[in-house]
C-alpha cells in the first residue's frame, strides 16, 4: 500500500542538517538530512532488519539487505549513508544499532498513542490490526458519531462518542489520528482533531482535506493504487500486442526473403513486405 500526499500534505520535505551515528545515538542528537524518498524507505529496512534479527543474525551485507526490504542495493547503501551509517566492507551493516538509528529517526524509540475515528467496516479491520503494536504505535482510542456503536469493545477498547474527542486526545497525548469515516464527514472530523491537538493524519477517506500548513496529513487509497497497477496491465497489453505484430512482420519478411531467394528477385519482395 502507497500512501500519497495531497494539497499541503506534508512530510519530512526540509533538509535540516546532517546527523551521524553519534548524533543519533548520543546525547545530542541532531535531526538528519533527508530526501522524503529516504524516509519513505526507512520502514522498509527497518522491517526487513526486525525479521533478520529475529531469525539471528547480528550483521547483513547491503545486497542482503537491500534484497530483504525490496530496493536495490544502491539506493539502499545511499539511504543509509544520510544515516551517517556506511556498514564494514566484508561484514556490512551490524542490525542493532541500525535498528536503533532508524527507530530514533522515524522517532519509533517511544510508542506513539494514535486515535482512529470512524469504526465502520475499514475502521474495524484496521483497529483489529496487530502490526501497529509491533510497529511502534499504540491505538489509544477509537472514536464513532454512531451512538449504536460506543461502548463496543474492540481489542480491548472502548469506542467513544466524538464529542470525547477533545478529552480523550489531551488525556491519551494523542497527536497522531487515523481518518476512516465517509469520506462526507472527513473534513469536519478532521477539523475537530485538529482542534482538539492532533497533528498527523493518516486519511484514507477519499477526499483532499484542508487543514493547516503545520498538520501533516496522509493519504492511503487503495483504489488508486488498483488504478497504477491498471495502467501497468495496459501497457504490458499494447507491448505485447505490438511484439505480436512485429513477430508476424519479421514471419512475412523471412518468407518473403525465402520467396524472393527462389524467384531472385528479394529486393522488389521486400519492399511489397515493407510496404
Ligand atoms: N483508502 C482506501 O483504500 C479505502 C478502502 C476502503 C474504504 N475507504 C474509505 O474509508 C471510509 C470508511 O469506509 P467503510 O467501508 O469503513 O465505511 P463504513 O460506512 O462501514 O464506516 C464508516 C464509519 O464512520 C462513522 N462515521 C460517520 N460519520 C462520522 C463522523 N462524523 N464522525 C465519526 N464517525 C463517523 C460511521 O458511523 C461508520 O461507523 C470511507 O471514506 C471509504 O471510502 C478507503
Amino acid at each position: 500500500m502507497s500512501q500519497q500526499r495531497t494539497g499541503h500534505e506534508a512530510g519530512i520535505t526540509g533538509r535540516v542538517g546532517a546527523v551521524t551515528p553519534s548524533a543519533v545515538l548520543g546525547s545530542q542528537p541532531d535531526f538528519p538530512d533527508l530526501p522524503e524518498a529516504t524516509v519513505a524507505r526507512l520502514p522498509e529496512y527497518l522491517r526487513a532488519l526486525h525479521h533478520l534479527a529475529e531469525t539471528g543474525h547480528d550483521t547483513v551485507s547491503s545486497e542482503g539487505l537491500a534484497l530483504a526490504a525490496g530496493v536495490n542495493s544502491a539506493k539502499l547503501r545511499k539511504d543509509l549513508s544520510h544515516l551517517g551509517s556506511y556498514g564494514t566492507r566484508g561484514v556490512g551493516y551490524d542490525i542493532e544499532p541500525l535498528v536503533g538509528q532508524i527507530e530514533y529517526i522515524l522517532g519509533l524509540n517511544k510508542r506513539r498513542a494514535v486515535a482512529l475515528v470512524g469504526v465502520g467496516n475499514l475502521g474495524h479491520a484496521l483497529a483489529g490490526y496487530a502490526g501497529f503494536a509491533s510497529r511502534g504505535f499504540r491505538i489509544a482510542a477509537l472514536f464513532d458519531a454512531d451512538l449504536t456503536r460506543v461502548g463496543e469493545l474492540i481489542n480491548g477498547i472502548a469506542v467513544r462518542h466524538i464529542g470525547d474527542i477533545p478529552e480523550v486526545v489531551k488525556s491519551e497525548a494523542i497527536s497522531i489520528a487515523v481518518l476512516a469515516t465517509p469520506a462526507g464527514a472527513a473534513q469536519a472530523v478532521a477539523d475537530q482533531l485538529v482542534a482538539a491537538g492532533v497533528t498527523s493524519i493518516l486519511n484514507f477517506a477519499p477526499v483532499v482535506l484542508n487543514l493547516p500548513e503545520q498538520v501533516d496529513v496522509r493519504k492511503v487509497d487503495l483504489a488508486v493504487e488498483l488504478q497504477i497497477l491498471s495502467f501497468h496491465e495496459h501497457r504490458k497489453s499494447a507491448r505485447g500486442a505490438e511484439q505480436a505484430k512485429a513477430v508476424a512482420r519479421g514471419a512475412e519478411l523471412a518468407k518473403a526473403v525465402a520467396r524472393g531467394a527462389v524467384n531472385g528477385s528479394p529486393a522488389a519482395t521486400l519492399g511489397e513486405v515493407a510496404a
